[in-house]
Order: structure tokens, then C-alpha cells, then sequence
């Protein structure tokens, strides 16, 4: 899949992002599609953005029942969009039938989005999710249990924090997605982000992939602040 850094494009509508797409004016981004953008916009801002030539992150964290998830995965396949995402917390055998429905929902001859399960949220902190979701290991252990739960699963990869993706490598297997949230550069506010790193950090550290929003869509010059973003994720700085 494509490796460049994957810009969350969470603006209110079509508007703003075609605006921001245009300050940036570069051919074949990576983006990714929210719920405020795609509850907004729907699918025919989805068939703009591929007629643009970008691709396509839609990230709408899928959490349901088995069979609402399946059903919804097969209309989601249908759009054309390379990757997508559930909640690993939704369980195995709602992440096998994700897939399942997205093997079946895509037409023939092209091919299936990527399925990525999303472990703990980057906003996430250890006691947070000690006390309000009562779970009792440390932070780490979760991600990696859900982690290997969606590798049993047949998933593509998960969403994890930069400080988990080597250890997921390590239990999973090097090809096994590592997407990474909570990117910033150096001096940005975290915003409501917990476990944040740099686009470099990231990249040492094993993630395969990093989304980044505000630390571009929000700077002075974003189209300054992706070629920054950029160059240290390829390691040119
Ligand atoms: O699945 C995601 O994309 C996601 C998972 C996660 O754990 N944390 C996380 O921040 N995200 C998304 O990544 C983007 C991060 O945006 P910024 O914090 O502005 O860089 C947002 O669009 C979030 O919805």
C-alpha cells in the first residue's frame, strides 16, 4: 500500500477539504475520510476523491454486531476506497465477517480495501482505560492482545500508537499494517491526543503507516508543514 503520511482530511464539509486539497496541489495523497466528512458528504465525495487520483482511508470504525458489520462492509468495499477500519473490540468473529463482507461486496476485478482493526484509541491513557474500561493489564498488553486478535482474525492491520507497532511486528508478522494516529511535529500541541510521537520516531520505531491531521490541516502553511511531514518520515531531515 501506498507509503506516504495519511492526511486526516476532518473538515466540516466538502468545501473545506477541496480548499485545503487545492492549498496542497499535489497529485496521488494519501487521505482519509472521517465520520464528520463522510456523514456530511456521503458517498460522492468518495468517488471525487478517487477520480482525483488519491487514496482513500475511510476511516468509520466500524463497532457493531456481527451481521450489521458484515452488511455494512460489503456496501463500504463497493466505494472503491483502499482501506477501512473496525473497532478490535466488536471481536473476532465480527472481524472475520468484516472481511468477509468486504471480499464479497468488492466488484470483480479490483481489488479488496485493506482491513485494519483499531485497538485502543491514541487518546487513550492507561488509567483511563483501566478505570473506565475495567480492563486490568497495562496499556501495552491490550493493544497487543487485540493486536494478535485481529492477525487470527485475517485482518491486514491495526491502528496502534507508535509505541506499540515493534512489538506488534514482532508477534504478528512485518507485513501486518501498523497504522499509526497521534502524529505531531516537534513544538505542536497534543491537542486531545495522548500517546503522540514525530513522523520520524514513528517511522524508527515499526510503524508502517502514520495519519496525520491537525499538525497539517491546522498549520500556518500545510502545504509547509506535510513536505516537512514528509521528509521526516522518509528520513531526508
Ligand atoms: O482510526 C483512526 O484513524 C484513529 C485512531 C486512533 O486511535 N486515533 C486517532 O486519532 N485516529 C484518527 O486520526 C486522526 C488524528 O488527527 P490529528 O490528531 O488531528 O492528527 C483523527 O482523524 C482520528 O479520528
Amino acid at each position: 500500500m501506498l507509503d506516504k503520511p495519511i492526511i486526516a482530511l476532518d473538515f466540516p464539509n466538502k468545501e473545506a477539504a477541496i480548499d485545503f486539497l487545492s492549498e496542497l496541489n499535489s497529485q496521488s495523497l494519501f487521505v482519509k475520510v472521517g465520520m464528520e466528512l463522510f456523514y456530511q458528504e456521503g458517498a460522492s465525495f468518495i468517488h471525487w476523491l478517487k477520480s482525483q487520483g488519491h487514496y482513500i482511508f475511510l476511516d468509520l470504525k466500524l463497532h457493531d454486531i456481527p451481521n450489521t458489520v458484515y452488511s455494512a462492509m460489503k456496501v463500504l468495499a463497493s466505494l472503491g476506497v483502499d482501506l477501512v477500519n473496525v473497532h478490535a473490540a466488536g471481536g473476532s468473529k465480527m472481524m472475520k465477517v468484516a472481511l468477509r463482507g468486504l471480499e464479497e461486496g468488492t466488484p470483480k476485478g479490483k481489488k479488496r480495501p485493506a482491513l485494519i482493526a483499531v485497538t485502543q484509541l491514541t487518546s487513550t491513557s492507561e488509567q483511563q482505560m483501566q478505570e473506565e474500561q475495567l480492563i486490568k493489564c497495562n496499556l501495552n498488553e491490550s493493544v497487543l492482545h487485540y493486536a494478535k486478535l485481529a492477525y487470527m482474525s485475517g485482518l491486514d492491520g491495526v491502528v496502534c500508537s507508535a509505541h506499540e507497532a515493534g512489538m506488534i511486528a514482532e508477534i504478528t508478522s512485518e507485513s501486518f499494517l501498523r497504522v499509526t494516529p497521534g502524529i505531531r511535529m516537534t513544538g505542536d500541541s497534543s491537542d486531545d491526543q495522548i500517546r503522540i510521537v514525530t513522523p520520524d520516531q514513528a517511522r524508527q520505531i515499526g510503524s508502517t503507516h502514520i495519519v496525520i491531521g491537525r499538525s497539517i490541516t491546522k498549520a500556518n502553511n500545510p502545504k509547509l508543514a506535510y513536505d516537512q511531514a514528509i521528509n521526516l518520515w522518509e528520513r531526508r531531515n
